[in-house]
Formats: C-alpha cells, structure tokens, sequence
C-alpha cells in the first residue's frame, strides 16, 4: 500500500522551487538551489497532517479560499517550545504549493488524503463536545468557538456542542442518552468537567457490558469512546499531566489526529459500594484538609489554595490511620526509577501487552479479553499503622504548573498501578522540605519520614478505638437521591453507576459534617481528616481503590519534551533528523 502512495514531483513554495516526495509515512519538500543541490528539507510525518486543500486556503482569522487551478494548501502540526513550561506548544502550520499543472495538483491532493487515512485510523469523524461555560475565567465557549472549531472544521470533524446548564449534565447525558456515531467525547472545562465525563463514560460503559462498579474485584471494561480536553478551567491537572502544557490548540490538534493515551483510574469504595473515580490525586491528611479550608474561601479565586496551604502547614497537624496496600510487581517499575513517563513510554506500552493480552494491537483493545486482574496473581497486602502528615495515591505523575514533575515523577499513566506516597508525622519544618521539594527538581522521596510504594490495591482505615463516624452520624442520613433530571430515584451503594449518587447531597454533607470544618475555629485538632478526591471531598474516611489499568483513553499521547523529540529523531536517518529538527524550528 505503501509504495501507492508514494509521489515525488516539482512544486513552488513562494516562487521557490522544491523537491516534494510523499513517503508511507513522510512527507518532505527539499529547497533546491539554482544547481538543483538540496538545501533546506522540512519533512512532517502524514499522521501529523492537519487537513490537505485545493487552492491557496486561510483558516485564520477567516476562511478564505483563492481557488487557483494549480495550488493546494496543507496544513501540519508545527511545534513550539512550551515557553517555559515542560511540554511542547502545537500550532497549525500551514504550507501553500504550486503544481505545473491541475492534473498535477489532484494527484496530490488525492495521495495525501489517502495516506492520511491510511496511518491516521484512529482520526474522529464525530465528536460530542460539552462546554463548562462557567469553568476558569468563564471563557469556555469563547475558546471553543474561536480557537478550536475553525480547526475542526478544516479537518473535516463534525461536532455536536452542549453548552452545560447545570454541574452533572454532561455526565448524566453520557450515562443516559444515545451516543451511536460518536467517535469521542470531548470536554471544555477544567479537571471537575473532566471528572465529570470520566465518571459517565465509565458507568455508561459498565452499565453497557452489564458489570457491577460496586465490586471492587471486578475487572471493569474499557471506555470505547476517547476523551479530549480542551483546558478551560481553573484547575487543568490532568491536561498538563497527559499533553505537557495547558493550550486549547494544541489539545484540538491531538484530538484531530487522533492520538491516542491509555490511563489508569482508581476506583475508589467503602463498604460494598463505588465512591467515585479517581485519576490524579487521592489525598487524606495535608490534602484533604487544603481542599476543606479552601471551600470556604472560594470567594479567593485560585489564590485559595495557597492561602488554604498556609493555613493548614501552620495547623501542623497529622492523623492515625492504618495503610493496606498490595504492592505491584517490583521488577516491571518502581516510583524512585527517576524514569519519566513520556511520550512513546515503553513502560505503559509493554503493561498493555500485559494488561490485555489477547489483543494484537491498540486498536482492538476494546473486543478484546479484560481479565487482567485476573491474570496477576494478587499477592500479599502489607500494613502499616502510625501517625501520618499525609496519605496520597496518584495514576499519574500529577504533575502541574507548579510542580513541574508532580506528586510522584516516575508514575506511568498506564501501567496499571498507582503510587502510594506515604509521609508519616515529622516536625514541620521536615514537612516544609518535603512540600518545598515538589516545585524544585529535587527529591522528595528521599526523605527519612517519607515512604513511596507502587501499588495495585489500597486500603486505609482508622485505628481501633477511633473507629469512622457513621455516615449517619455525621449528617449524610439521606440514603436515597433523587435524580431530578432523569426522573431516576437510585439508592446510594446499592446500585451500579451509583457514584454520581453520593455526589448530589455531597456539598451539603461537607458543610455540615466535614471534621476539618469545624475545627478549623477550636482549638482541639480533629481525629480524622477528609479525602480529597480529584479536588472533590469524599464523605467518608475508611476506603479501599482498585487501580483499574488503561480504563480510559485521551486524545493524547503523553508528555512529549525536547529530550524526548531528540531521541525520537536520533531513530531516523541523518536525512530524516535534519528535517525533522528543521521543521521544529
Ligand atoms: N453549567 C454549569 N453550571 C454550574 N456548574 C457546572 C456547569 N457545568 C459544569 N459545572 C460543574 O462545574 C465544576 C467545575 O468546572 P470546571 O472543572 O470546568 O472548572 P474549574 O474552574 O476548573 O473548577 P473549580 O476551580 O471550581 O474546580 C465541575 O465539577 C462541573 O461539574
């Protein structure tokens, strides 16, 4: 099929003339010089390939089209560095061609859409958009309309947007109504937007293959609907942990092309039912009690959290508690490796040979066997009991603009583990160091008080004596919610997909019940602290998560860095790397 595709002719570029050859999977124009000697090759890879159009064609900031009989327009991704940030900005670049002749110019036109189709299968055609128009700085639909759109529309995606009314509209549309079509859910918001299509995709998929969530030893089945997001919130974690930088246009060209990132998500329980799902952070101790001071002061925008940070160090508090966890396989990875999960990570790519290994390729993933957990034998938990500063589990680095390398750097996103962080009590300046080390590239492990395990399973409850405030008892007595929207009356912890169920009464329960609320005014320190869940307080304090390997997938494909780009590079021939790094520039 390869050699169908391959094409090599003349064509001018601004007068100039070049060399242009389509490959299998490159295409590369070569300036010539007067003695016809190459001299500059820009080559772009044909799955980068934004959109191919007859004429000379402007996209922004209007289309405009001068249909001339013997030019063509294509359009590629161009990458920029991060402006300081880890990851790389895409931009839309865009090349105008002359042919010598019309016949000319429609072989290509011809070829390149071919080749597109052929190493781009995983292109969307049709995608469902929903759009937080209150998320961030409100500016969610200007974002979409303006920067996102025009380059959908050039790549021939069509998309249905819902701009939201209400908090849980777009997850309660995912659980309810009808998304034949639709290659990929896309979200315009920040990580509680996210969250919220998370948590439909994932029950819609579960209800649909008829598994309960409530069991956590159940092996759930993976979303076939990719997630996209385009940052629009205030809080754009798992964007920056999956892509390396928070831009609207560089989050809609891997959408456009396709890209694919497999993501491990916790599930997380107490007694016999689902709480909710988790991706990033899982917090007890320090977090928790950061995201309970901070909802008092939402009037403090952002700048909350740091004020929240401040109020609770000074508080200088810590918690018993006892830790469970069942340890991954030691020899695969571990979280002090000082390896990063980026782009191409060989690490995520052999556990889904692991994971799902009856699947020949990605692709088929979704038909495949989903027994993976049964395939690990599960091995032996270990406990720990003492006083903690803080309890985290995270699937990801959680990396974020202000702590570059994140809560844990050598996490994977889709192995199938998480990491266990656990800081046991200390005196708070040891504490600082330990927060301190997150913004700076020093270690923050290697620390006497502090302890990091990889992990499949944990569990954490109170110490005998300190046994968990009943539900009840701390005022969530309402059992059963009544979904206004769908007309559904479910009962909480009985039924499946029933996470969204603790969420309605949740904020309501916080106010009134949360320890850390209270105590903040009295001068007694609290037993117990909160879950932070993915910035979302959890009602209860004993839980048990599940790492459910590669349970989602976004539209991206890890964090690429320049390092990254240049080993990459180093793979191809001398030719291949002088173009390459020439059209990076
Ligand atoms: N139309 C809406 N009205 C009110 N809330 C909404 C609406 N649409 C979505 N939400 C909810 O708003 C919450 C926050 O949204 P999002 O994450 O997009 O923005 P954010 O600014 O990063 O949020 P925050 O900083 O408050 O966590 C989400 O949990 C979502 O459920």
């Amino acid at each position: 099929m390869e050699t169908n595709l391959r094409l090599e002719s003349s064509l001018w570029v601004d007068n100039k003339r070049y060399r242009a050859v389509l490959t299998g999977w490159h295409f590369n124009w070569t300036e010539l010089d007067k003695k016809n000697h190459d001299k500059k090759t820009i080559s772009v890879p044909v799955a980068e390939v934004v959109g191919v159009e007859e004429g000379r064609v402007e996209i922004l900031p209007q289309k405009s089209v001068e249909d001339t009989d013997k030019d063509f327009t294509v359009f590629y991704v161009k990458r920029s560095s991060g402006g300081g940030s880890y990851g790389l900005h895409w931009r839309l670049g865009k090349t105008q061609f002359s042919c010598l002749s019309r016949v000319l110019r429609d072989q290509w036109t011809k070829h390149l859409r071919a080749a597109l189709k052929t190493h781009s299968p995983l292109r969307p055609h049709r995608l469902l958009v929903f759009i937080n128009p209150f998320g961030g700085k409100k500016k969610g639909r200007e974002i979409y309309h303006s920067l996102v759109s025009p380059l959908f529309e050039l790549a021939g995606i069509s998309s249905h947007v819902i701009v939201t009314e209400r908090a849980n509209q777009a997850r309660d549309h995912l659980l309810k109504k009808d998304l034949t079509g639709f290659d990929g859910v896309v979200c315009v918001g920040g990580d509680g937007m996210f969250s919220e299509i998370l948590h439909g995709l994932i029950g819609r998929t579960q209800q649909e293959a008829g598994l309960c969530e409530n069991d956590p030893t159940v092996t759930l089945h993976p979303c076939p609907l990719h997630i996209g997001i385009i940052p629009a919130g205030s809080t754009d974690c798992v964007c920056f942990a999956t892509v390396g930088v928070i831009d609207p246009v560089t989050s809609a060209l891997h959408i456009i092309i396709g890209d694919s990132q497999p993501l491990d998500v916790s599930s997380v329980h107490q007694a016999s039912a689902l709480v909710r799902y988790s991706v990033s952070l899982l917090g007890y101790g320090f977090y928790g009690d950061v995201l309970a001071e901070s909802e008092k002061h939402r009037w403090m925008g952002p700048l909350r959290y740091d004020y929240s940070g401040t109020v609770v160090y000074l508080s200088n508090r810590s918690y018993g508690g006892i830790v469970q966890y069942l340890p991954a396989d030691p020899v695969l990875s571990s979280p002090r490796d000082r390896t990063r999960c980026l782009a191409g990570c060989s690490v995520c790519s052999r556990s889904t040979e692991r994971l799902f290994p009856h699947s020949s390729d990605s692709s088929s993933l979704h038909s495949s066997h989903y027994s993976h957990f049964n395939n690990d034998s599960e091995g032996d938990w270990v406990s720990v009991e003492g006083r903690f500063r803080c309890v985290s589990l995270t699937c990801m680095s959680s990396s974020c603009p202000k702590s570059p390398l994140g809560l844990s750097p050598s996490a994977h996103l889709a192995d199938g583990t998480g990491d266990l962080i656990l800081v046991w009590d200390t005196h708070p300046l040891g504490f600082l160091k330990y927060l301190y080390r997150h913004t700076s590239s020093q270690d923050q492990f290697d620390l006497p008080f502090v302890e990091v395990h990889r992990v499949k399973a944990v569990r954490f409850s109170l110490p005998p004596g300190k046994e968990e405030e009943s539900f009840d008892e701390i005022g969530g007595q309402n059992d059963v919610v009544d979904d206004e929207e769908t007309g559904y009356i479910e009962t909480a912890s009985r039924t499946g997909s029933q996470q969204h169920l603790a969420d309605a009464d949740l904020t309501k329960r916080q106010k009134t019940a949360n320890p850390f609320l209270c105590c903040t005014a009295c001068s007694k320190a609290p037993a117990v602290s909160v879950w932070n869940c993915d910035g979302e307080l959890l009602p209860f304090t004993e839980i048990l998560c599940r790492i459910h390997g590669q349970l989602v997938r976004l539209y991206a494909r890890g964090i690429e860095d320049g390092a990254a780009m240049q080993d990459y590079v180093e793979e191809n021939d001398k030719h291949e790397r002088i173009s390459y790094i020439n059209s990076l520039t």
